[in-house]
C-alpha cells in the first residue's frame, strides 16, 4: 500500500523567508510520528500544507497518493493550533455538528472518550478551562475513522497527571491502520506512543527514523537526542 503521507522536494517560502527548504520525506501508514523542532522550525506550516492552508512555494506533498484538497479532507482528520469552535456551543452541539460534517464521525466513540474524561456533553466550551477545551477538540477530533490524523499541539495546555490518560485514550481508540502525526515540544510525555519521528531544523529534514532504532543506535531517549541536537 502506498505511503500515507510523501513529500517530494517541498519548499514554502513567506516572502524572504523560507520556512520549509527541500523537505523530502516519507511516512508509512500505521505509525504514531513525532514532528518535533525547535520554535519556528516549520512544522506548523508543513501540517497546514498537507490541510491546503498553504499552499507550497515548490515541490509537491501527497496524501495517500492525492494532492491535498477535497479528496483528502475526507481522509485527514485535524487539529489546528488554535481552536476554531464557537465556544458558545454546548459539546453535545459540537458532536452533532461533527456528526452532520463529517462522514466518518462516530459519535458514540466521542461520547464514551468525554464520559472517560469526565466531560459533561451539556457543558458549553465557553464555561470549560483552557486544558478541558483542549479535551474535547481532541476527543471531536480522534472520533472520527481517518486515514491520517494531523495533530498540532494537542496537549501543551493539559496537565501533566491528565496527559498519560488522554494518550491512553487515544490509543485505545484509533484505527490502527492509521497513522498520528503529532507536533509538539512535551516530546518525553509523547515518546512513549512514538513509532517513528522526524527532527525539522530551519526548514529542512534533520532525521526520520525509527524510535527504536534511534534508542539501540544511540542509547537515548528523544528527548535526550533532541536537547542535544538543539542545544541552544
Ligand atoms: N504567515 C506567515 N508569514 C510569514 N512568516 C511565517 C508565516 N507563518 C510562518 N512563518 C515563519 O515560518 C517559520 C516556520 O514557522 P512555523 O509556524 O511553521 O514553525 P513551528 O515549527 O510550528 O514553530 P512553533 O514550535 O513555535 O509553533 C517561522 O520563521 C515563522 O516566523
Amino acid at each position: 500500500m502506498s505511503n500515507i503521507l510523501e513529500c517530494n522536494n517541498l519548499s514554502k517560502s513567506f516572502g524572504s523567508k523560507k520556512a520549509l527548504k527541500n523537505v523530502s520525506l516519507a511516512i508509512p501508514r500505521g505509525k504514531i510520528v513525532g514532528l518535533l523542532g525547535p520554535n519556528g522550525s516549520g512544522k506548523s506550516t508543513l501540517i497546514k500544507i498537507c490541510n491546503e492552508l498553504l499552499t507550497p512555494s515548490e515541490g509537491e506533498i501527497l496524501i495517500s497518493g492525492q494532492k491535498p484538497g477535497i479528496g483528502t479532507k475526507k481522509i485527514v482528520s485535524y487539529l489546528p493550533e488554535r481552536t476554531y469552535l464557537n465556544d458558545w456551543m454546548k459539546v453535545s452541539e459540537l458532536v452533532s455538528f461533527f456528526t452532520d460534517f463529517y462522514e466518518d464521525f462516530d459519535a458514540d466513540i466521542a461520547y464514551d472518550m468525554l464520559q472517560r474524561l469526565s466531560i459533561n456533553p451539556q457543558d458549553r466550551l465557553k464555561t470549560m478551562s483552557k486544558g478541558t477545551k483542549e479535551k474535547v477538540q481532541l476527543i471531536l477530533v480522534m472520533s472520527r475513522k481517518a486515514e491520517l490524523y494531523l495533530l498540532d499541539e494537542p496537549i501543551g495546555g493539559v496537565d501533566p497527571a491528565a496527559r498519560d490518560y488522554i494518550l491512553d485514550t487515544i490509543i485505545n481508540n484509533y484505527n490502527e491502520n492509521a497513522t498520528i502525526i503529532i507536533s509538539t515540544h512535551l516530546i518525553s510525555d509523547i515518546e512513549k506512543i512514538l513509532d517513528h519521528i522526524v527532527f525539522l531544523k530551519d526548514g529542512q529534514v534533520f532525521l526520520s527514523k525509527g524510535v527504536d532504532e534511534i534508542r539501540e543506535e544511540s542509547g537515548k531517549s528523544v528527548d535526550l537526542l533532541f536537547r542535544e541536537v538543539f542545544k541552544c
